[in-house]
């Protein structure tokens, strides 16, 4: 089967979008009540907040199967409540026409409703009380911070050189990939997409809060998962008290891990203060970035109720993106014909990782910087896979009188008016990817290197994704890590799509995926 036929053969396995399709019929009647509430209650002090109606109206329209009936008949209905309720929402397609516009007046745009009511609906942190210029300024330290170690090139190659990524005790880790020699040839089978979050996990989160964490916390990987399934709903507003049982589940986990990052902090300020640490903890390696950020949010008074709320958003936002998308990175790489291969010639020649010549052999060298730069089609491969896996809507409240053109459509906007841009929607459209439903490893190369192009999965403006070159890199480095030291097969013959789950930023696979790794021998 070649690459064409396997990934637009595998795409229609997607179905079950309809049944999430009925699902958000029920959900809308929910959702309507909120809605009212939204538009008829009282502003909290913080701002507006995003009126989920909004979400879900950007959400059928940018889906792929929005032709559907059913689709189209709640797509009418929200835009008649939304007429009803003078909300006034555009949904703009294509970034690339107006991304412009989102640099150059970015004052046009409010971006807190969507970070505020997230941060409240998902994270279950309330600013009751807190004042907007408050919140805007704590906001803006906190993103300076942010951003000055998750974007700056060396700050991040040589956070991720401390994640020893590339040696054997990550990849190669007992509770990571067990090799057992009880097993022929020391294969071991699990579930790609878990095994790679646990692997993602284990290395982020040691970087962030310390090794203490994941020894305290060894249930946080299954918190982590139980939470992750439930924050579609909890972005549209449902409340938590619904007694779903795995809704509940999900609040209960989010309660467990904002309780065990709140812990972090009290523990680092004990330690500061030169107190008796609770369990006497290490917290010496808690990261730079994590203090600063500590200190940002002691300097705007904030509770530690807050901090482990805010701390967790950020947690969520540097690992849950990454992890999806290094499962369809991984995916892709060793399952479309023949990449496997032209990927481990083009690291060898290029000199960005070298591995020993001991059995099995270990990496001697990893530059992490020139993985990006050296290697186009290892690079060119990871942006293929975002862009058929990556579905973002980016949400803003118009705050000027604005009009927008993006070549097709002008689009009138006035103050207090709600705009949607999908990313997603210009994916598939064959005159800016030709084969648009083809995965080309090699899309992205332009001569001895790769680049973006009209790809923007990180955001547009100001705004735009604070982690990154952190995320890109991470990825990079341990697929680079895997293909050198790892051969990954289906478990039970043939790779197989296991086609997308839609409703996130990255599509979630839809069904799970056994592999069989094998550790690389020495002439293997
Ligand atoms: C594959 C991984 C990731 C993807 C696809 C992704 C995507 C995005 C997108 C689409 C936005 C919204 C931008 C906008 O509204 O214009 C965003 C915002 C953000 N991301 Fe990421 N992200 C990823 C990884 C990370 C990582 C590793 C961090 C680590 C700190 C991070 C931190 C943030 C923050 C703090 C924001 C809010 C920025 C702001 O409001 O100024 N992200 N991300």
């Amino acid at each position: 089967m070649n690459s064409a036929e396997f990934y637009t053969s595998m795409k229609m396995l997607d179905m079950e979008v309809y049944g999430l399709l009925s699902a958000a019929f029920v959900g809308l009647v929910l959702v309507a009540a909120t809605s009212l509430v939204l538009r008829y209650g009282q502003t909290p002090s913080t701002g507006p907040w995003l009126p989920p109606t909004i979400m879900l109206e950007a959400a059928f329209a940018a889906d792929r199967y929005s032709s559907s009936i059913v689709s189209s008949l709640i797509r009418f209905t929200l835009r008649r409540l939304h007429a009803l309720l003078s909300i006034h929402h555009e949904i703009v397609p294509d970034v690339s026409q107006v991304e412009k516009v989102f640099f150059k007046q970015n004052d046009a745009f409010d971006v807190h409703p969507m970070g505020s009511s997230m941060l409240r609906r998902i994270f279950g942190c309330d600013f009751k009380g807190i004042a907007r210029d408050k919140y805007v300024e704590m906001v803006d330290g906190f993103m300076k911070i942010v951003a000055r170690d998750f974007l700056n090139e060396s700050a991040v190659i040589a956070t991720l050189h401390r994640g020893d990524i590339g040696s054997k005790q990550q990849l190669a880790n007992t509770k990571m990939l067990p090799l057992d020699p009880a097993y022929p040839g020391h294969v071991v089978e699990a579930d790609l997409e878990s095994l790679l979050r646990g692997l993602s996990f284990h290395i982020s989160i040691p970087l962030l809060y310390g090794n203490d964490y994941l020894e305290r916390n060894p249930s946080a990987l299954w918190d982590w998962d139980c939470f992750g399934e439930q924050t579609a709903l909890l972005a549209l507003g449902v409340p938590t008290w619904v007694p779903i049982p795995s809704f509940q589940r999900g609040i209960a986990a989010r309660d467990m891990l904002v309780g065990s990052i709140s812990a972090v902090y009290r523990r680092t300020k004990q330690y500061n203060n030169g107190e008796a640490v609770d369990h006497g903890a290490d917290v010496t390696d808690v990261s730079e970035t994590a203090l600063d950020r500590y200190k940002e949010y002691d300097r705007h008074g904030l509770s530690i109720e807050h901090i482990g709320h805010i701390e967790f958003s950020l947690l969520w936002a540097q690992n849950k993106n990454t992890q999806q998308l290094l499962f369809w990175y991984i995916f892709y790489i060793y399952s479309v014909p023949g990449l496997l291969d032209s990927l481990r010639q083009e690291l060898t020649s290029s000199g960005a990782l070298l591995i020993s010549a001991d059995d099995p052999p270990r990496i001697t060298k990893l530059d992490i910087g020139a993985l990006g730069k050296q290697c186009p089609l290892l690079k060119s491969t990871f942006l293929e896979s975002f862009r058929v896996t990556e579905e973002s809507i980016l949400f803003r409240r118009v705050t000027e009188k604005l009009t927008l053109d993006d070549g097709k459509d002008q689009y009138q906007l006035r103050p207090g008016s709600w705009l949607s841009v999908s990313t997603a929607l210009t994916r598939h459209d064959s005159s800016i990817y030709p084969r648009p439903l083809e995965f080309l490893p090699d899309r992205f190369v332009e001569a001895s290197t790769a680049s973006y192009k009209t790809l923007r999965p990180w955001g547009l403006g100001l705004t735009m994704c604070k982690g990154r070159t952190f995320a890109e890199k991470k990825v990079l480095a341990i697929a680079a890590s895997m293909i050198a030291l790892c051969d990954i097969e289906q478990a039970g013959g043939e790779w197989q799509h296991p086609g997308f789950r839609t409703g996130a930023t990255i599509l979630a696979p839809a069904s799970k995926l056994r592999v069989r790794i094998k550790r690389r021998r020495r002439f293997d």
